[in-house]
C-alpha cells in the first residue's frame, strides 16, 4: 500500500510541481498515474521513492514513512525510473548481482530468480555483455530484472513499458497482474491510455499538481455519463483545465 497525505513540492519555491496531493493505492490493485507533460508524475513518484524530498505532507509504504524510516521504506518497493540508462559499464549480470546484494537476496534464490527473469524477458544471451551494448528496450529490462531480483512487495515503475517489444510489454503486463493477485501492489505511469483502460484496476489524472480524478475506469464513465474510452475522457478533463 502506498498512502500519501497532503503532499506538496514546489522547484526553486515557484511554481508548485504538485499541489497538496492526497491518494492511496491499495494492496491488490494496478495503480495507473496518469496525466499530460509537466502534469507532476515524476515528482511524485521521485518524491515516494525518497530521491527528493516534499515541501510538506507525509509519504508511507506498507506504513512505513519515507522520511522518518527511509531504510524500512526503501526495503518495500522496487522502483523502475523513467529512464533505463543505468550502471551502462556492468554487464547485464554483475548489475543483477549488485542489486541481489545491496537486497541481500541469497545465492541460490537470486540464481533461481535472474533466471527465471532472463528467461521470461528474453535476456539470457545478454547478461555476460555490458549494458552500455544493450538496445534501450533491453536497458528498459535490464533495470525491470534488477528491481525485481529482490522480489519487492510494491513495485513503483514510471513509464516502464516505453520501448518494450510487444512480447516483453506482454510479459510485464502478465507480471504485474500476477503480482497484484497475491495482494501486492503496482503504481505505474503512463502516457498509453489504451494500456491503462485495460491494465489498471483504478486510475488518478493529474495536472499541473492536482488530480483531477481518481477511481475506476466505469467510475469515470459514470461521472461523465458517457462510454467513451478512457483516452476521450482523459482529453476532456486534462483540457479544460
Ligand atoms: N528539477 C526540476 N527543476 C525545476 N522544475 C522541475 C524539475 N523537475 C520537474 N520540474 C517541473 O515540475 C513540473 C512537473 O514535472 P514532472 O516531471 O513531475 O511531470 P511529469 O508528469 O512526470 O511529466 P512527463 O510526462 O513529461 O514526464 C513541470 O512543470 C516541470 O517543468
Amino acid at each position: 500500500m502506498i498512502e500519501l497525505m497532503d503532499v506538496t513540492k514546489s522547484y526553486n519555491g515557484t511554481v508548485k510541481a504538485v499541489d497538496n496531493l492526497t491518494l492511496t493505492v491499495r494492496g491488490g490493485e494496478i495503480f495507473g498515474f496518469l496525466g499530460p507533460n509537466g502534469a507532476g508524475k515524476t515528482t511524485t513518484i521521485k518524491m515516494i521513492t525518497g530521491i527528493i524530498q516534499p515541501d510538506k505532507g507525509t509519504i508511507r509504504i506498507n506504513g512505513k514513512d519515507i522520511s522518518q524510516s527511509p531504510l524500512e521504506a526503501k526495503k518495500q518497493f522496487g522502483y523502475v525510473p523513467d529512464s533505463p540508462d543505468l550502471f551502462l559499464r556492468l554487464k547485464g549480470l554483475e548489475y543483477l548481482n549488485f542489486m541481489a546484494d545491496m537486497y541481500d537476496v541469497p545465492r541460490e534464490l537470486r540464481k533461481e530468480r535472474i533466471e527465471a527473469l532472463a528467461r521470461r524477458f528474453d535476456m539470457l544471451h545478454a547478461l555476460s555483455d555490458p549494458i552500455q551494448s544493450y538496445s534501450h528496450g533491453m536497458r528498459q529490462k535490464i533495470v525491470i530484472m534488477g528491481v525485481l531480483v529482490h522480489d519487492p512487495a510494491v513495485w513503483i515503475l514510471d513509464e516502464p513499458l516505453t520501448g518494450l517489444d510487444p512480447k516483453s510489454s506482454y510479459t510485464l503486463k502478465e507480471m504485474m497482474r500476477e503480482h497484484t493477485d497475491s495482494g501486492k501492489t503496482v503504481l505505474f505511469s503512463t502516457h498509453v491510455l489504451e494500456v491503462a483502460e485495460k491494465l489498471c484496476d483504478r486510475v488518478a489524472i493529474i495536472n499541473k499538481g492536482v488530480i483531477l480524478f481518481c477511481g475506476t475506469f466505469k467510475d469515470m464513465q459514470e461521472r461523465f455519463q458517457s462510454d467513451q474510452s478512457l483516452e476521450s475522457l482523459f482529453l476532456e478533463l486534462t483540457n479544460h483545465e
